[in-house]
């Protein structure tokens, strides 16, 4: 039986992640897989992802390489795909998410208000807090913001050994990470907080992967099938409906979080004659976006029913996160559009 062959970049949390997914991918199939390492621009350029600037560095070798049919699929982290989706590719499973919070490794085993806090007292300059992303730097400046306190946030590249080395090292009090990745990479004991999504709404997306193929590879589309977790896909459809209709990139100050919750038993909008007995599932939708400096910062949320169908699910959710972002867009958010990272 041949074997499938899975494209991976080689960094410890892309290799962490396929490993998963090859796996997972084995006991669906019963082929074997291996795993083909594959270098792309965002893992050897040392400029800032800001300043790279375009959506999709760590995604694009990968995709070539399908589109070349070197590889059979590929593991992305979700919230690196532009929301744009070529047509030559297709999304074959999107697993069931795991933690999709920001979290905080910070010094002495601190969270971040306690962080914040410390410089208060007047003892210690305001913490040093290691992110490049907007989204990062925006939320978590209007919250120190919320607190009375005084943040000063630092550009950060490299690798997430490299990255958490700064607080050992001392360098920086804290640095800012998704938990999933940290979670992925065996890294889970660093955290010290995870940061609530009240305060720090995540990447839409975050969290979540996404196993690709070619759009012509029809039996290994149905076949991946099985690991499609539909909750998760009808979440990070609103979420990345949200991103697109914000016309942002992944380097612009967006966050967005969804999840799907029972709000049963009640009467089932889409089904009148089960009146009182059905389970309804809701989706609850909030988004985000400031400046960098935390000065402002428009939050909003949408909650709705969701058709049991799944694909009138993920229209229905495709049409929230538009709809979300059109009222973020009225309240305030279309002049923030233009602000980036410096
Ligand atoms: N931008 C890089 C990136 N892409 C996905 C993850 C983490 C894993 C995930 O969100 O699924 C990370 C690292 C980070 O933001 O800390």
């Amino acid at each position: 039986m041949r074997a499938l062959r899975l494209g991976t970049r080689r960094s410890r949390l892309a290799l962490a992640q396929s490993g998963m997914m090859a796996e997972r991918v084995r006991e669906l199939t019963g082929r074997p897989v291996e795993l083909v390492e594959i270098t792309t621009y965002g893992d050897i350029s040392r400029e800032e992802l800001a300043q790279i600037g375009g959506t999709g560095v760590f995604v694009s070798a990968l995709r070539e390489a399908l589109l070349r049919g070197e590889i059979d699929l590929a593991v992305h982290s979700l919230k690196d795909l532009p929301t744009a989706q070529p047509g030559e590719l297709v999304q074959a499973a999107v697993p069931a998410r795991a933690d999709a919070r920001d979290a905080l490794v910070a010094r002495d085993g601190l969270g971040f208000a306690e962080l914040a806090a410390a410089s208060l007292a007047g003892d210690r300059p305001p913490p040093r807090i290691g992110t490049g992303s907007p989204r990062r730097r925006a939320q978590l400046h209007a919250w120190a913001r919320q607190l009375g306190c005084e943040i000063t946030t630092v550009p950060l590249r490299g690798n997430v050994d490299t990255r958490i080395g700064y607080v050992r090292s001392g360098a920086l009090d804290a640095v800012v990470l998704a938990a999933a990745g940290l979670h992925r990479a065996g890294l889970a004991s660093e955290i010290t907080e995870a940061l609530p999504t009240d305060a720090v709404l995540p990447a839409p997306g975050q969290g979540a992967l996404v196993i690709e193929c070619a759009a012509s590879d029809a039996e290994l589309i149905a076949e991946l099938s099985g690991l499609d977790d539909p909750p998760t896909r009808v979440a990070v459809t609103a979420e990345r409906a949200l991103l697109a209709a914000l016309e942002a990139g992944c380097s612009a100050p967006v966050g967005a979080l969804a999840g799907l919750h029972a709000d049963g038993p009640g009467p089932d909008p889409y089904r009148p004659e089960a009146a009182g007995a059905a389970e309804v599932t809701m989706l609850h939708l909030r988004g985000a976006v400031g400046t960098t400096d935390g000065s402002t910062l428009v939050q909003l949320s949408a909650t709705g029913p969701v058709p049991a169908s799944p694909g009138e699910a993920l229209r229905h959710a495709d049409r929230m996160g538009r709809e979300l972002a059109a009222e973020m867009l009225a309240k305030g958010a279309a002049g923030l559009m233009g602000e980036r990272a410096h």
